[in-house]
């Protein structure tokens, strides 16, 4: 049983992606503003600052052409005065431009980081509030993948493509307008070149979006299944087989580039025809030039502004090819993150719902017909009918995949039942806040959850507000302290990734003392089976002794000689219960329990 995540849940699958229900680009963009929005000064300040840098670069070229008429051509005369005159504003011109592009990037830079934090953020508390049955069909390394691949996606589209699009659509405009202010006549060409590459950027990009689509998925695929294995290495290992599960990472990895390749691929042909395109014009647009120069509608530096800005016209539209493609690839991470924010949070309390005070809880839980399963077509549990009183141990057991653990996962309120009801106290816990049902529980699981932090930190986690000596109490009473204080940093050691710089039975004994300090008027614990010594054993049933006492105790328990002072023996078998009663009770019937019972009692004998 899993403390941190789904119980019993799967650790890690080839889930569903995050890709499904598809959205309209418009509504995508549409969503990345809001977050945009968040920050709409720097955004506003970004844009005036755009305009500025183009306008100013949009100058040189017009004063390039006042500088070749001042050569006077044809006239063998030159007006160095005039030249210098508008080299100089030129330079001023561009240097201003420079130093407001620079500008620009940063803000750019600013206003992405902010976008992205805020992104991660709501990506990470949605996350934490889905519901346990999401990750049923979910690989958590896709998951993964969306806060850090995707969003880094839009996060460059972002800080670099933004502000390029954004020059580039000024600069187009700034230079149509010039052109047309030189000349109309010139312009022709272009009336047959701008459809069509924009026609073709169009279906390109129609074609290329789904590739990154794919990709993403593909890449989230990926990382689920890294995630998976990395989690399960040492068993890997211990099977001896890495080289199937390298092969099949080589299957994945492969069917990931190969989504990158051609994602890439496709988006890159884009650039150059159009480019091919662009410069057609420019050919045609020369020229035309020369004849209109020849025919004295045009002067030379009419004709050179007119080549420069034509240049400047088309070189964003190339880009904006390039750029299309970038935002196609955004667009497709985008979507993945609004669809892993879209998916419905666990459904929220009750208006009406009740907070169950801990310090007022007796402690009497009764599930009536309860009818569950995981799917509807696959019941788990049928028509389970159990009451325990006020300071009662309720101990669970039957055959692997009877269903112990989904009855934690419904006391919980993990899952809601088909059919049937739980009470706590005569109140049903669906007119309960789930928030303070669970607090009503201490759990302590086989699978320990620790985070890497310090053992204090990791005791206390639970309780905010608690005193160092209320810590230590709690250690002392679990059986933990000395070991804890024998650490060179004692409380202050960190523990790492999940405590696996200590041992299991350590591990198991530090989450014993942090459900004594939460203090909780119920209990669950789940028995820890074979991974510990009978020493340390000792130790955990002693403090778990300590831990179930005055409290409404559910133990899932796989060795029967430890549960034979619970008030009630739960035998659970196919989803139903097959026994119930004391132990003696139980032995009496000389049943399912009494025969597992004698089987174990002579395997331990025998060993
Ligand atoms: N998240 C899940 N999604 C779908 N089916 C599940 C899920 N968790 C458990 N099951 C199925 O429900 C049944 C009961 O599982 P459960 O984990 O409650 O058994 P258990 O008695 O606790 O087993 P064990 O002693 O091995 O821990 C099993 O058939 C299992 O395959």
């Amino acid at each position: 049983m899993r403390e941190s995540k789904g119980l019993g849940g799967p650790a890690g699958n080839d889930g569903k992606s995050f890709e499904r229900p598809k959205q309209s680009a418009g509504v995508i963009l549409k969503r990345l503003w809001t977050y945009l929005a968040g920050c709409r000064r720097l955004v506003a300040l970004a844009i005036v600052i755009s305009i500025a840098s183009n306008l100013l670069a949009l100058v040189g070229p017009k004063l390039s052409g006042y500088a070749v008429d001042a050569l006077r051509p044809g006239q063998g005369q030159v007006d160095f005065e005039a030249v210098f005159f508008y080299a100089k504003w030129m330079l001023v011109a561009y240097l201003v431009s420079a130093a407001l592009s620079y500008l620009l990037a940063t803000l750019m830079v600013r206003i992405a980081r902010d976008v992205v934090y805020r992104l991660r953020r709501d990506v990470f508390e949605h996350l934490m509030k889905l519901p346990v049955r999401f990750y049923d069909s979910h690989a958590i390394g896709d998951a993964l993948s969306v806060l850090s691949y995707d969003i880094d996606t839009i996060s460059t589209m972002l800080s670099t493509d933004l502000i390029q699009m954004m020059t580039n659509l000024l600069t187009v405009a700034g230079s149509f307008i010039m052109m047309l202010t030189i000349s109309p006549l010139l312009f022709l060409p272009f009336l047959v070149t701008i459809p069509a590459s924009i026609l073709f950027t169009r279906y390109r990009a129609r074609k290329v979006r789904p590739l990154y689509r794919d990709r993403s998925a593909a890449l989230g695929a990926l990382n689920g299944y890294a995630e998976e294995m990395t989690g399960g290495l040492e068993t890997i290992r211990a099977y001896g087989r890495g080289n199937v599960f390298l092969h099949r990472f080589d299957a994945k990895n492969a069917q990931a580039c190969e989504a990158n390749y051609r994602a890439d691929c496709f988006a890159s042909m884009t650039g150059p025809s159009v480019g091919f395109i662009n410069n057609l014009s420019l050919a045609l647009v020369s020229t035309l030039g020369a004849v209109l120069y020849m025919a004295g509608w045009i002067s030379l530096g009419s004709v050179s502004s007119f080549v420069l800005y034509s240049r400047k016209f088309s070189g964003p539209i190339n880009e904006f090819a390039n750029l299309f493609s970038e935002l196609q690839s955004t667009l497709a991470a985008a979507e993945r993150v609004f669809t892993l924010l879209d998916e419905p949070e666990e459904a929220p309390d009750a208006p009406d719902a009740q907070v169950l005070a801990p310090a007022s809880v007796r402690g009497e839980v009764v599930l009536t017909g309860i009818d569950f399963g995981y799917s509807p077509d696959a019941p788990v549990l049928q028509g389970l009918n159990l009451r325990a009183k006020p300071g009662q141990t309720i101990a669970i057991v039957g055959p692997t995949g009877a269903g112990k653990t989904t009855i934690i996962n419904l006391l919980m309120r993990f899952y809601d039942p088909l059919r049937g009801s739980i009470t706590v106290d005569g109140h049903d816990i669906r007119h309960l806040t789930r928030a303070s049902l669970r607090l009503a529980y201490s759990m302590v699981l086989q699978d320990t959850w620790l985070f890497t932090g310090t053992i204090y930190e990791n005791l206390a986690y639970g309780k905010p507000g608690v005193t160092r000596q209320e810590v230590m109490n709690a250690a002392r009473a679990a059986h933990i302290h000395r070991f804890i204080l024998s650490l060179p940093q004692g409380y202050d050691t960190v523990l790492q990734d999940g405590g696996a710089n200590i041992s299991k039975g350590q591990r198991q004994l530090l989450t014993i003392a942090r459900a004594m300090l939460l203090d909780a008027p119920m209990l669950i614990l789940d028995e820890a089976t074979s991974n510990v010594d009978t020493g340390t054993e000792q130790q955990i049933q002693k403090a778990m002794l300590t831990l179930m006492q005055g409290r409404t105790c559910f133990v899932i328990a796989h060795r029967l000689s430890t549960i034979q002072n619970a008030d009630q023996i739960l035998l659970l078998q196919n989803g139903r219960v097959a026994e119930q009663g004391t132990h003696q009770e139980l032995l009496a019937k000389g049943g399912a329990y009494c025969a597992l019972y004698r089987a174990q009692f002579e395997d331990s004998n025998a060993g």
